[in-house]
């Protein structure tokens, strides 16, 4: 019995102070682990919007972006969450009626209006960008412009968003913006990463952006714009050809080939059998081939297909000026362009057409591709409308699947052995590739020019280690109290 009592008084464990200090140890230890969990837990996801309208040549499109708010300087997490394609034209063929322009993005506009949450309206940033159509009627008739403008403007500012404007981009913008959305995408910028080229089809325009490092800008300003990401230092070498848009291109194709004003036309680049009656003041009403347009002709022409790539390829050629270039070495027109570098990713009319043609995978040799474009080029047109019905732009695809190649090769210079480093993309992440997200995160200064602060180790990780050290200490506190543990119980009781 006294030996019993002996352990018991010896047992630290049993006495009310060592329970008290047990237990205040334990409580400190969850209480330090809950707060230090809870103050860097990340905040409840909610989200900024913004919306871009892009008033394209061929049409107009809104793109609703999202990005959570807290992360507002931090790039890399602006995500396209809506697209919605206007009906009808794009708003400079609305010149002689610059109200229409403004109805006709009533309806994208309502979408938006029901997709972002009302009490995000009032703080999300509306912008509409306009490039090479009103670019073009911009230079044939500014008045005509500015009443679009204005009649969009109306339609705008009726919505309840925070409308930024709308105006012309220039094409340096235009070509930069593209280049900034595929390696944000990407996630090129963040990580300092070589970045990738970036080649725009519209249809009034084309960019070609990519970075070279032998190019600072000193031979030719214009097409330097420079960035700095990130804490990184980009160069950027830029060009957008007005009138090399795939659907002004055809137009001086078709130009080239009726100079003298004839009553029909055999086009290389359109199938045979194909054949249709086409009104030469519509073809040169477009300053990209107006100075060209042959005096007493008769009112129309008989546009007929020929149906051959190579021949096409000698119409397409005559639209590019090689003869001078006043720089060590140009792209075509006169324009400077240094060595292609890198890989590039091209989109719009690229990805649209080589889609349509099955040729996106650029691991198809070139001289495969031209093989593949002379046959389809050469297919009856009557034996195409059988396959594919009446759709649209299918009298088209052998000029712009030509055009495409004759574009890249003969005017920017990819040879057979560079044709695979362009990969033909529409989209990356979910985001449609193109100028309108790069815009957005220009003008809302979403990408910070130094590398932002990020916590040296992510939330779950932290957690980890919280966790952890809490154990530890708690194990730590345990082994300190050894002297108060009993020391009986494993000793051979000697009585
Ligand atoms: N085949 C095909 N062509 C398309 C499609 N969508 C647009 N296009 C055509 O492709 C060309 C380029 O389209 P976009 O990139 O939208 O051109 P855009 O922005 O209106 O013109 P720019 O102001 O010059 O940039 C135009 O000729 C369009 O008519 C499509 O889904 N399929
Ligand atoms: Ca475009």
């Amino acid at each position: 019995m006294s030996a019993q009592r002996e352990m018991k008084e010896k047992n630290h464990w049993h006495k009310p102070v060592t329970i008290i200090i047990t237990v205040i140890g334990v409580m400190a230890i969850v209480a330090l682990v809950t707060v230090a969990v809870l103050q860097n837990r990340p905040l409840s996801q909610k989200y900024k919007y913004g919306i871009v309208m892009d008033a394209g040549s061929s049409h107009t499109a809104l793109y609703i972006y999202a990005w959570p708010a807290e992360k507002d300087n931090n790039t890399g997490r602006v995500e396209q969450t809506h697209s919605c394609k206007v009906k009808g034209p794009g708003i400079s063929s609305y010149a002689s009626n610059p109200s229409k322009a403004g109805e006709s993005l009533r309806v994208c506009m309502q979408e938006a209006k029901q997709l972002v949450p009302a009490n995000h309206h009032s703080e999300t940033p509306l912008y509409l960008g306009a490039t090479a159509g009103m670019r073009l009627l911009n230079l044939e008739d500014s008045s005509a412009s500015d009443r679009v403008f204005h009649a969009v403007e109306g339609a705008l500012q009726k919505f309840p968003f925070s409308f930024q404007g709308a105006r012309i981009l220039s094409g340096q913008e235009e070509g930069a913006f593209g280049w900034v959305t595929v390696n944000y995408l990407d996630d090129r910028l963040k990580q300092g990463l070589e970045t990738k080229g970036a080649l725009d089809l519209g249809g009034a325009s084309t960019q070609i952006s990519f970075v070279s490092d032998t190019f600072d800008g000193s031979e030719s300003p214009d097409n330097n714009v420079n960035f700095r990401l990130y804490g990184n230092d980009y160069n950027l070498y830029t060009h957008s050809f007005l009138c090399y848009g795939k659907d002004q291109a055809l137009r001086m194709t078709l130009a080239q080939q009726t100079l003298s004003g004839p009553g029909s036309i055999l086009d290389p680049c359109f199938h045979r059998g194909y054949t249709d009656t086409k009104n030469y003041s519509v073809l040169y009403d477009s300053p990209c081939v107006s100075k060209m347009k042959p005096q007493n002709a008769t009112p129309t022409f008989t546009h007929k297909g020929g149906g051959d790539f190579l021949q096409c390829q000698d119409v397409i050629k005559r639209i590019f000026n090689f003869t001078h270039c006043k720089y060590n070495q140009c792209s075509f027109n006169g324009i400077f362009q240094p060595f292609l570098q890198g890989q590039y990713g091209a989109f719009s009319a690229y990805y649209f057409v080589m889609d349509f043609l099955n040729l996106t995978d650029t691991s198809i040799p070139l001289e495969d591709v031209k093989e593949k474009l002379k046959r389809y080029c050469a297919t009856p047109w009557s034996e195409l409308t059988q396959q594919h019905g009446n759709i649209k732009y299918l009298a088209e695809y052998c000029f712009s699947g030509t055009y495409i190649v004759t574009l890249l090769t003969e005017g920017y210079n990819f040879t057979s052995q560079t044709y695979p480093t362009i990969k033909y993309i529409k989209k990356i992440k979910g985001s449609d590739a193109g100028w309108t997200l790069g815009y957005m995160l220009n003008l809302t200064n979403m990408i910070p020019a130094e590398a932002p602060d990020t916590p040296p180790l992510p939330h779950a990780g932290y957690v980890s280690i919280v966790t952890i050290m809490a154990i530890l200490l708690f194990v730590l506190f345990i082994v300190s109290l050894r002297p108060l543990w009993p020391r009986c119980s494993k000793q051979p009781h000697i009585i």
